[in-house]
């Protein structure tokens, strides 16, 4: 069973532009994703193309500037903004993007085990950081003591500890050192197979299809496959949207060759497929019609001539 379902999700904001004119800028739209249970779901995209804006739509953190249309369920019920307080503060855990959310005041262990402090919470927090290869002095370290690493770990241990069903991490690995990626990959899979759901948000493909069981593929504020990691074989031939095998292809491992342009800005998008522009299949329809998400063999793809 699916514990989060996020379906038909779009986001804009109202921005003013000159002279007090407010313009709708759409830089989420029609986006589709799901989670199981015990599974690990790994988003991956350029800069920009919403990932971090998924994440903050299902937590309830988004700007005030933002409107949000579409439906996200939680184990079968949906989201509603009450529920996201109680479940941010329980069942799904947000491991940010940035280190500047830990508070530069308290010293870690409290600020893990926050807001219980009891023996138990103390026990569940020290049993946490043994795991995470955490040594029994960070406890009483301050933020700006912990190395890049650390203060990831440190993180990542406030979800262990409110044993968190739902971990959303963004970006968890930039600027580690390989030793330290590998092993904060391998704390996420233990928590997937001991039962939890993980959404991993990253830049880096390898290192998704070295956990991830699937790979939603995001462009431009919308998924334009979801594919398990099997099919990342070869030179791409079970893949099926062109910009998946393009990515997969311009890997350092394979022919290590970019795609030529570049994603269009929510300004500016394309009327059709958002990635008619680049695509050396594109066909005059792609420019007319956008695409919807449609099944194909055991995954989904938003093209018109996917096979
Ligand atoms: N508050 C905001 N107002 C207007 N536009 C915004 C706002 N927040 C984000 N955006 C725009 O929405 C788009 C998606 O942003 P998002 O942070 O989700 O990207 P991302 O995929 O997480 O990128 P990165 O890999 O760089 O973290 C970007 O083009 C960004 O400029
Ligand atoms: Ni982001």
């Amino acid at each position: 069973m699916s514990i989060l379902e996020v379906s038909d999700l779009s986001i804009s904001f109202n921005q003013y532009t000159s002279g007090l004119k407010q313009r709708k800028l759409n830089v989420v739209s029609g986006l589709d994703i799901s989670i199981s249970e015990g599974e690990i779901l790994a988003i991956v995209g350029a800069s920009g193309s919403g990932k971090s804006l998924l994440a903050h739509s299902i937590l309830g953190i988004l700007p005030s500037n933002a409107n949000v249309s579409g439906t996200i369920k939680y184990k079968g019920e949906a989201l509603t903004a009450k529920r996201q307080e109680s479940l941010r503060a329980s069942e799904i855990a947000l491991i940010p993007q940035s280190v500047n959310f830990l508070n530069p005041l308290m010293r870690v262990g409290k600020q893990v085990r926050s807001p219980a402090n009891d023996k138990a919470t103390i026990k569940a927090q020290r049993a946490a950081f043994e795991r995470l290869h955490l040594s029994p002095e960070v406890e009483d370290m301050y933020p700006f003591e912990l190395s890049g690493g650390m203060a990831r770990r440190t993180l990542l241990s406030t979800a262990i500890v409110r044993d968190a069903k739902l971990i959303i991490a963004d970006e968890p690995t930039p600027g580690l050192d390989p030793v330290v990626i590998k092993e904060a990959l391998q704390s996420f899979r233990d928590l997937a197979d001991e039962g939890r759901s993980i959404m991993l948000i990253t830049h880096d493909i390898e290192a998704a299809l070295q956990i991830a069981d699937r790979i939603a593929v995001f462009y431009a504020g919308t998924t334009l496959e979801v594919a398990s990691v099997e099919d990342f074989t070869g030179d791409g031939e079970r893949l099926r949207h062109p910009y998946s095998k393009a990515l997969w292809r311009a890997l350092p491992q394979n022919d290590f060759m970019p795609i030529p342009g570049s994603q269009p800005q929510a300004t500016d998008l394309p009327s059709g497929c958002l990635f008619a522009p680049r695509c050396a299949f594109m066909i005059p329809d792609c420019s007319e019609v956008r695409p919807d998400m449609r099944d194909l063999r055991n995954g989904k793809v938003r093209c018109l001539h996917a096979t």
